[in-house]
């Protein structure tokens, strides 16, 4: 609650406006059943026509009166919430940009996606009924009361006697939900996940045939979830006919009972239908108000996901007032690096790290899967932090900079080739948005990406479907190395970013590289040793550990790991450029 008022209270114009149309709604809507009684008791049964005419009026205006309250109270609630949840959904964004790989992996990110789609929605669901609910059924409960007591306090006892069982109804009703609503949201972040990897991961699972095991797999949890919503919606049906049961037999009460005052004429008839008529006001405002209480444990869970992401501490911090400039340009020193992925301390995947790397240098680094390559170079962008030692650019650790200003001196070329739904223009320009077409002619001629740009109708203006995929690997990987040239960074990394390039490609990208990067330091992590042959210093690693370093000639001599990974692709002859 005190989260979805931490935003509401931002507005507090729209926040009067709805308080100020529930007060008229409620004034209006407990002022009808006293002019009705009066009606009755003073123009209907005396037949005084003049008087029905008059109050006749009187109610028509108090009725349209009540219709003007209602529409304030509609407008500023339903506005309110879109506002709300627009603000609340633009906060978890800009944080969750702010998130480093830790954070991601740790809550999920189909379960971020839930949570900002369908936790969100939850919350604006529930803000809107408060907004509409929250004032007004109170009041509505406070004055029928006083009408109740002012117009017959010998029936007053009945609606109190009420009470206790309307109370429990809505008590049982409320625990009974929150474990299935916490149980149906987490479903949803299993189905939301499973929709992802089956739609990201198509091609494998169709050249699999898999694809009745998916949607095996699929129905199981959306039968679960469905199973749960049913429970819910039962749980959730069970409470207007038990509302409704015991609201007819108070009336029942009431009427029963109100024969012997009415034979005596201690009651009227006028006030028997307007204390009806308050009595099922009281009621009814406490069934309207228990809609809230249900919902608030669904509430509580959504909203309690949602401070998660809001409350997560964030282990890479933007550092604002960090370093900006420094006097070089390039130079990269890993002293003594240690590192554990979090969570797993025990295990570090990096040991002892140390080597430098200078301007106009291509430090290349190459070993068995699961050595450790491409967490060591993901260190430097601060994907992650070291656990021991430092990294330090340009004479600054890493974690001294602003990381804006750190991850600007970085062109990181990942593994997996990722584009953005755009132009080849808007992709290659995503480094340095201002690039005039010549720097993009230029990157993609270096990339050998522009022969496949130039065969293409709009060329730079050319549609790249989402994530490239109107693209060959190839062709994905070149523009990815262009969009890097680009932005010319002082610090090159290509984590593994010449596996889907022919060996032909590979030899002229690297060539051609070598022009654009006098001045900047080239890290490369590689499979192939084709590519990196000729590296300034190629380092061995195995396990975490630097176990070999040196140029291809020295490691060919006198390294052993080397020189297995070499020979068993030697064997190739178009290794040979
Ligand atoms: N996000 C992660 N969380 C925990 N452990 C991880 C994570 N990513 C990688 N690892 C582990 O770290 C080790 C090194 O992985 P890394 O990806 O750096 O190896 P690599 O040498 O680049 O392998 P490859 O050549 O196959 O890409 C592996 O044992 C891997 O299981």
């Amino acid at each position: 609650m005190n989260y979805i008022w931490r935003y509401i209270k931002r507005y507090p114009g729209l926040l009067a406006l709805d308080v100020f149309g529930s007060l008229f709604f409620v004034l209006v809507n407990l002022g009808l059943p006293t002019v009705l009684s009066i009606m009755i008791d003073q123009a209907i049964i005396p037949g005084n026509q003049s008087l029905l005419f008059t109050l006749a009026m009187v109610m028509l205006g108090v009725i349209i009166l009540g219709a003007l309250g209602r529409i304030l109270l509609s407008y500023a609630s339903s506005k309110l919430t879109n506002i709300m949840i627009r603000d609340m959904r633009n906060d978890i964004f800009d944080y969750t940009q702010k998130f480093s790989h830790e954070e991601f992996e740790k809550i999920g990110v189909p379960s971020l996606v839930t949570r900002v789609t369908n936790d969100a929605f939850v919350l604006m669901q529930f803000a809107e009924m408060s907004l509409r609910l929250g004032v007004n059924t109170p009041l509505m409960f406070l004055g029928s009361i006083v009408m109740i007591i002012i117009t017959s306090p010998s029936l007053a006892w009945i609606v109190a006697a009420s009470m206790p069982f309307l109370l429990v109804a809505i008590y049982v009703i409320a625990k009974k939900s929150r474990p299935l609503s916490e149980a149906q949201q987490t479903t949803l972040d299993t189905i939301n996940q499973y929709a992802r990897e089956n739609l990201t991961g198509l091609r494998v699972i169709r050249s699999f045939a898999r694809e009745e095991y998916q949607e095996e797999r699929f129905n199981k949890e959306s039968r679960h979830y469905s199973n749960i919503a049913t429970r819910l919606f039962k749980l959730m049906a069970t409470a207007n006919p038990i509302f409704m049961h015991i609201l007819v037999w108070m009336i029942v009460l009431i009427m029963g009972l109100s024969l012997q005052p009415l034979a005596v004429g201690e009651l009227q008839v006028g006030n028997l239908v307007a204390f009806v008529e308050y009595a099922f006001h009281a009621l009814f405002s406490v069934m309207m108000f228990s809609q809230l209480f249900i919902m608030y444990p669904r509430m509580n869970v959504s909203s309690n996901r949602l401070q998660e992401i809001m409350n997560t501490e964030i282990s890479i911090s933007v550092n604002e007032d960090g370093i900006t400039q420094t006097e070089t340009h390039g130079y990269v020193t890993f002293d003594n690096v240690t590192f554990a992925y979090p969570g797993e301390t025990e295990n570090p995947v990096l040991h002892n790290i140390s080597f430098e790397a200078k301007p106009g240098e291509m430090v290349a680094f190459i070993g068995s899967t699961g050595s450790g390559k491409s967490t060591l170079v993901q260190l430097i962008p601060r994907f992650f932090d070291v656990t021991l030692g430092r990294i330090i650019i340009d004479g600054v650790d890493v974690r001294d900079y602003n990381l804006k200003a750190l991850r600007q001196k970085i062109g990181f070329i990942p593994q997996k080739a990722l584009l953005f739904t755009g132009t080849i223009g808007d992709n290659l320009r995503y480094g340095k948005y201002n690039a005039t077409e010549n720097e993009l002619e230029r990157a993609s001629d270096v990339a050998q990406a522009s022969d496949f740009i130039h065969k293409t109708q709009e060329r730079y203006h050319s549609f790249l479907a989402e994530g490239g995929t109107n693209l060959s690997g190839g062709q994905k990987q070149r523009l990815s190395i262009a969009r890097a040239v680009v932005k010319q960074p002082d610090v090159y990394i290509f984590d593994d970013s010449f596996s889907a390039l022919d060996y032909k490609t590979d030899a002229e990208l690297r060539r051609r590289l070598k022009e654009v990067t006098t001045n900047s330091t080239v890290l490369v992590v590689a499979q192939r040793v084709s590519s990196i042959m000729n590296a300034d210093q190629i380092i061995v690693l195995n396990e975490g550990e630097i176990v070999g370093r040196g140029t291809h000639e020295e490691l060919m001599v006198e390294n052993e790991i080397y020189r297995d990974i070499a020979n068993s692709q030697i064997k190739n002859p178009t290794i040979e450029e």
